[in-house]
């Protein structure tokens, strides 16, 4: 490759914090122990909150009421689409029933599971568009009961609008708790939650550590770190736009990388001109998010040709991939790696987080390689079923029991001959005895 790269990532200092592993180790020990008594006293020490735990629909009602009528059309509006694309995929995922030899019949049947549990980010911002994402997927998977969790602000609780759009999407159980206890509550099914079948939604490092940890026993989503995006742009594409694309969704953390590819020098050169002027535009704490973020983790390559940035596209495997170059049908055709594509300069990377349809819950940190976004599929089970009749049992019974006995498994040919032995007057009669 003939890559150049304009603007490199020295990379973030070694994080103060350390590794979140032992802090989740001790603090899941403790809830598994003691239960509710050790999530009221996180709740009370790391976020401040001594109220309910449990948010009763009056309070529901209440906080609906403080919502602004347009927030709320608009939420309503994400959530409409939000769920169409969710009951499409669920109507993609489908049962069927084949007969792969005569009388030997096999089926694959989708069922949804029990019980899902849905983490709603609200530590640093007020992440309303997670709580659709997560909540309104497993309804259209057809989960039956939902519980969601959000961290409580001091003295007030959730957020409204978050509780807003929980109950709209369709939670019938929701915690006030946040981080490790949030999500032990959700597996241990505390505060009258059924235990669930699976956790998902994003969260900061001890969600996703919390997670981590529990899997196994209960199912997860995907380990999501911070949000990542690279755009990719060519000579037709707008060095403004593309620059404000970047720093649109540096924003998210002094830990989002944002990566610019293109096969031209000229806009290269002009988006990283106009970056320091978006960024100034960005009202605090999200600049000094966005700068230290674009600082440490910002990168712009250039390449010699769309085959060498859709190659390097590739190598990356972003959460979100944003196209904004010609022939967009080529790019939709050659790019395999990516949690979700953005296609052209009129879609951004923040319709697909707040409110166009497909999930924004996606797989981070080169993740994409080899795994999609969340989805109806991850809360339906693929399962299978067969069913034998007579006339294919010869065959199955034969080539079963040769088998068995070369693996040395005496015991599962029997299982077969005794089918056999069961039919033989069947197949007397029928002169294939
Ligand atoms: N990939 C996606 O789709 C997507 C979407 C939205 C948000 N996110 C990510 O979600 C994250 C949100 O993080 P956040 O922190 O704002 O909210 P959060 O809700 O994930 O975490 C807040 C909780 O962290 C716990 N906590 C804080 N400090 C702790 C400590 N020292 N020890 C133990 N627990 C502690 C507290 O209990 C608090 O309730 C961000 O990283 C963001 O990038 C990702
Ligand atoms: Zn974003």
């Amino acid at each position: 490759m003939s890559i150049t790269v304009l603007k490199s990532a020295p990379g973030l200092e070694v994080s103060a914090q350390g590794d979140a592993s032992d802090v989740v180790q001790v603090m899941l020990a403790r809830l598994k122990l003691e239960g509710e008594v050790a999530a009221r006293d996180y709740a009370a020490r790391l976020d401040g909150w001594t109220g309910d735990i449990v948010v009763t629909s009056e309070q529901i009602a209440g906080a609906c009421d403080q919502v602004p009528e347009d927030l709320k059309s608009q939420i309503r509006y994400a959530h409409d689409n939000i769920r169409r694309f969710a009951e499409a995929q669920r109507a993609s995922a489908l049962d069927f029933q084949t007969e792969l030899r005569p009388g030997l019949i096999a089926g694959q049947k989708q069922i949804p599971l029990a019980a899902a549990g849905a983490y709603v980010p609200g530590g640093r911002y007020a992440h309303i568009a997670s709580a659709l994402m997560t909540i309104t997927t497993a309804r259209a998977a057809g989960v039956p009961r939902i519980t969601a969790v959000s961290p409580p602000q001091p003295g007030r609780g959730i957020h409204p609008a978050i509780l807003y759009a929980m109950s709209l999407a369709g939670a019938d159980r929701i915690l006030a708790l946040g981080g490790v206890q949030g999500v032990a509550a959700l597996a241990f099914g505390l505060f009258g939650a059924p235990p669930a079948d699976i956790l998902v939604g994003p969260g900061n490092q001890f969600v996703a550590e919390a997670k981590r940890q529990l899997f196994g026993p209960v199912g997860i989503d995907m380990f999501a770190g911070p949000t990542d995006s690279l755009v990719i742009a060519d000579a037709t594409a707008d060095p403004l736009t593309v620059a404000w694309d970047l720093v649109g969704q540096a924003e998210h953390g002094y830990n989002s990388p944002v990566w610019l590819v293109t096969d031209d020098r000229t806009l290269a050169e002009t988006v990283l001109a106009h970056i320091p002027a978006c960024i100034a535009e960005l009202p605090e704490p999200n600049r000094s998010s966005a700068q230290a973020a674009w600082d440490a983790l910002g990168e712009v390559i250039l390449c010699v040709n769309r085959e060498e940035m859709a190659a390097t596209a590739d190598r990356y495997a972003p959460e979100h991939l944003h196209v904004q170059a010609a022939d967009l049908d080529w790019w939709r055709r050659r790019l395999s790696a990516y949690g979700s594509l953005f296609l052209g300069e009129l879609t951004t990377v923040a319709f697909g987080d707040k409110a166009s349809g497909p999930n924004h819950v996606l797989p981070t940190s080169g993740a994409a390689r080899y795994t999609g976004g969340l989805s109806v599929h991850k809360f339906l089970k693929t399962v299978t079923w067969q069913q034998v009749e007579p006339r294919a049992l010869p065959e199955l019974a034969r080539a079963t029991a040769v088998i068995s006995r070369a693996e040395g498994m005496e015991g599962h040919a029997r299982t077969a001959d005794i089918r056999l032995e069961k039919l033989r007057p069947v197949l007397r009669q029928v002169g294939n005895g």
